[in-house]
């Protein structure tokens, strides 16, 4: 965990989130089936936190990223909901660079924002500006990658969001030495070239713990170890200097040693930048390692969301209960480990039940008949920690509270 540790929403005044995902539906139409992948996620990363996303294989963690990154390519689209990402740096140069396709809402009455948005927000326009100085410079605004074209996102990637994959080898081009890359993408991404952007390559490979930089410049990809190819992949990230880094699985391929020194250079990277981060895991272990907040999904939904600590100590859904317990360790005495039975099921239509009813051992009749909304499910306020199931509240009669999520099944945003 970094320094801001379980700073809350409400802690945090009035900062704007660095990313803020809403609504997000992401839509896969093959030729046998239609896989709502991601179906109405909604979450916030701010500057210098990390964000755990965790979840069985399938429940739809990657394409959540890809969604933010661009990458969501066909049978794929992305069908609903806006994706903020606030970096002025980047809603400034995007700005300039694509005015046509800018939106002005410094005039808009604050309660109108929304609608206007959602009127502009086709696929032309992408930027939208809230607010200027004196001097008309943008002071607060967002791109919205979810309507960003190829062309936008490589702006938008370019110094704002980068993304580390599972597989270093993806990232890295077997047939150029690693520092050709890496000189590659700092000639790309800043205003620096031949022996200063090699000079800066070096650096980078030593930030991120990579011994002998100078020579190992010269070397190629499959020289590296596995755990010396990831860092070599972070620090390629860094090269576009950016706010927010998106990791899917950096470390599952490595081995424990390997893995635990990734995720301490990957908070002290956080620290000396204040980058965001959102780490995609489906390793509860790794969560507690890392996250300084988690979303638990389940089946393209958001189930769970909780402070770290509160997560472990007091979790809600009986999904997050169940991949507790699926902890090597945590249940002393157990003769072994529990496992969730049964697989998750494939979003094919519309929730109209709880998804993860059929594998639930609290599961009751109504569970199967009603969709449940994301409720709040602490009594502190100054805390984020809600839950997607129909036993919440639980300070209500039973039926009550399946009202209340009744009521709600047809809103999709939802917080009661
Ligand atoms: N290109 C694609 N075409 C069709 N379906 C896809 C495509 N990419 C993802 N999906 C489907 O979207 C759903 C969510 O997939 P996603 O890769 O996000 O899962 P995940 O949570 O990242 O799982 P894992 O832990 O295995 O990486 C799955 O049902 C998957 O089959
Ligand atoms: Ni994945």
């Amino acid at each position: 965990m970094s320094q801001t540790t379980q700073v809350s929403r409400d802690a945090r005044g009035d900062e704007d989130p660095l990313l803020s995902v809403q609504d997000l539906q992401t839509v896969f139409y093959t030729d046998k089936e239609t896989i709502r992948a991601v179906d109405g996620v909604s979450y916030d990363i701010y500057r210098g936190e990390t964000v755990g996303i965790v979840g069985e294989s399938g429940s739809g963690k990657s394409v959540t990223a890809r969604s933010i990154m661009g990458l969501v390519d066909s049978p794929g689209r992305i069908e609903r909901g806006r994706i903020e990402f606030r970096d002025l740096d980047t809603v400034r140069r995007c700005a300039k660079k694509f005015s046509r396709h800018t939106v002005d809402l410094t005039d808009v009455a604050e309660g109108e924002i929304d609608d206007a948005i959602a009127e502009r927000a086709d696929d032309d326009d992408f930027i939208f500006v809230e607010e200027r100085d004196g001097d008309g410079n943008i002071t607060r605004g967002f791109v919205d990658t979810s309507s960003a074209t190829e062309d936008q996102m490589r702006s938008v990637r370019g110094s704002g969001i980068a993304m580390v994959f599972q597989d270093p080898l993806t990232s890295l081009n077997p047939v150029y030495t690693v520092g050709n890359q890496i000189v590659e993408a700092i000639e790309l991404h800043q205003d620096l070239s031949g022996k200063a952007a090699e000079k800066e390559a070096i650096q980078l490979l030593e930030d991120v713990g990579i011994p002998d930089a100078k020579r190992r410049l010269d070397e190629y990809p499959h020289q590296f170890s596995g755990g010396m190819r990831q860092r070599a992949v972070i620090a390629m990230a860094l090269a576009c200097d950016p706010e927010l880094l998106i990791c899917d699985e950096p470390t599952t391929a490595l081995d424990v040693t390997i893995q635990a020194q990734i995720l301490e250079l990957l908070e002290d990277l956080q620290d000396e930048r204040d980058l965001g981060i959102m780490f995609i895991t489906h390793d509860m272990g790794v969560i507690a390692e890392i996250a300084d907040r988690v979303n638990v999904m389940y089946a393209g939904e958001v189930v769970e969301r909780a402070p770290v600590v509160e997560l472990f100590d007091a979790p809600k859904h009986p999904y997050t209960e169940g991949l507790l317990s699926s902890i090597p360790g945590r249940n002393p005495g157990a003769e072994r480990l529990s496992t969730i039975e049964g697989d998750v099921e494939t979003p094919n239509s519309p929730a109209t039940s709880c998804r993860f009813a059929a594998r639930c051992p609290k599961a009751f009749a109504e569970c199967e008949a009603v969709h449940p909304a994301s409720v709040s499910v602490t009594e502190d306020s100054a805390v984020e920690h809600t839950a997607r199931c129909l036993l919440y509240p639980d300070d209500v009669g039973r039926e009550e509270a399946v009202e209340l999520h009744r009521s709600r099944s047809n809103v999709t945003e939802d917080s009661l």
